[in-house]
């Protein structure tokens, strides 16, 4: 409701906002507009590595006008369709209906690669649908107002950025063509550092970039305006690595399965997660224990047909050279040496699910120890706030986004940007996603 009341007010988008239709507007809906254009951006060139990014940053900051402004900038160069506010009005039947926020995404490329990117517009949600895997972000665009001075939200910005599981950032510090002081504009730059470093971010090298969303929109003042997009799009390019493709991963398989074939040996089961892996091939199998069990494969099998290589995706058992049944157990991975540990401790985002979701009807404290589904892996972990939580005793309520330190009872492949769930009873109470390794 404020945000429609903002809209309508004419705040956020002055120019563009046309009375009386703008008044069934809200911010969810007004994004729709973006996905159904995005139709049209059949001319990008596919074979370009593909990241997907996001503006994230705190209300009023910019984020939209951003988003804008480089569809309209790079447009001029080939690389977008210029997605303006006035197509807010554009779909009735769209904003009818309300169209969830992982759906609203643009499209756009650079020289070097093309991008999905998400405008962010309601904290809690975009939470929610990032870890339960609706949408993902390999880097974020952190808005920044300059003309907000002291900026008492920064660490919310930061906190938002860690909990969606983002691990490279890069500052785009707005509203430039506020500020007259540079030196203001210095000690911006210095606090996100700062904060970035505390939040667990390399806030030393992350590209800080200063500019005007709304000139490069209206197209004037370049200087400040279409010249730091362009600095913006190419800190993006070098400061956020591209995801690899998971064939090009280094082979990981979670174990589901295991059996002794006499004669022959040890077979173990599952899915191939990533990568690649051939006959007498060097493995590891990691989890349960502090030191990873080493061993070569000496058949793959898919089907009762005997491989050469199995790759990611595939069902396949594999038969390993020495081990024994009784040294295995469900949950441990097999993995290329060297390229998986197994953790204790970690730092995550959860959504813990509402009742009508199927989950708990009350709240947990501290000290909450559920079962971990992890792959194939079920562990039993504590949960606890993390340090910076001044108030240990609350309570975490269905419904909630939080996030809390995971201590597993024995050690467990674990990987940032990994999902999973928590489950009590024999139900699924909550979901999560890997944001920080501790332990
Ligand atoms: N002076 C100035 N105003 C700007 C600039 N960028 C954005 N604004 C204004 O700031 C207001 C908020 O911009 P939005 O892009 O809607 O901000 P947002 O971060 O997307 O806001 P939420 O989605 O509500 O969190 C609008 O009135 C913009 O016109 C800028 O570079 N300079
Ligand atoms: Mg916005």
């Amino acid at each position: 409701m404020t945000t429609a009341l903002r809209l309508v007010a004419g705040k956020a988008f002055p120019r563009f906002v046309t009375a009386p239709s703008a008044f069934l507007v809200t911010k969810k809906n007004y994004f729709s507009s973006f996905s159904s254009k995005v139709q049209y951006a059949a001319q990008f060139d596919r074979s370009k590595p593909h990241v997907n990014i996001g503006t994230i940053g705190h209300v009023d900051h910019g984020k939209t006008t951003l988003t804008a402004a480089i569809t309209k900038t790079l447009a001029d160069k080939g690389g977008a369709d210029f997605l303006d506010y006035s197509s807010i009005d554009k779909a009735p039947e769209e904003r009818a209906r309300g169209i969830t926020i992982s759906t609203a995404h643009v499209e756009y490329e650079t020289a070097k690669r093309h991008y999905s990117h998400v405008d962010c517009p309601g904290h809690a949600d975009y939470i929610k649908n990032m870890i339960t895997g609706a949408a993902q972000m390999d880097g974020a665009i952190i808005v920044v107002a300059a003309s907000d001075g002291q900026m008492p939200q920064t660490r919310e910005h930061l906190l938002l950025a860690r909990q969606v599981g983002v691990q490279k950032i890069v500052v785009f510090v707005n509203k430039v063509d506020t500020i007259d002081d540079p030196e203001m504009l210095e000690l911006v730059e210095m606090e996100m550092r700062e904060l970035l470093t505390q939040y667990g971010f390399d806030g030393e090298n992350t590209p800080v970039i200063f500019g005007s969303a709304l000139c490069a929109l209206e197209g004037r003042e370049p200087e400040i305006g279409e010249q730091r997009i362009m600095k913006l799009l190419d800190a993006i390019d070098e400061y956020i690595p591209t995801p690899e493709r998971d064939l090009a991963k280094p082979f990981l398989m979670p174990i589901e399965d295991i059996f002794s074939i006499s004669g022959r040996g040890t077979v173990v089961t599952g899915r191939v997660e990533r990568g690649e892996l051939k006959k007498n091939e060097e493995v590891e199998i990691v989890g349960f224990n502090k030191t990873p069990i080493k061993t070569i494969v000496t058949g793959i099998e898919m089907f009762r047909k005997e491989l050469e290589k199995a790759m990611a995706g595939d069902n396949a058992g594999v038969l390993l050279r020495g081990t024994r049944r009784d040294e295995l157990k469900r949950g441990m991975v097999l993995c290329k040496p060297g390229s998986v540990q197994a953790h204790t401790k970690f730092l995550a985002s959860l959504y813990i699910l509402t009742k009508e979701e199927g989950g708990r009807h009350s709240g947990f404290g501290e000290n909450y120890r559920p079962q971990l589904y992890v792959r194939t892996a079920d562990v039993t972990t504590v949960l606890k706030f993390p340090t910076e939580v001044e108030d240990h005793s609350k309570q975490v309520m269905p419904g909630d986004n939080v996030e809390m330190e995971c201590e597993l009872v024995h050690p467990t492949p674990i990987e940032v940007g990994q999902r999973f769930n928590i489950r009590e009873g024999g139900k699924t109470v909550g979901t999560g996603l890997v944001t920080r390794i501790i332990e």
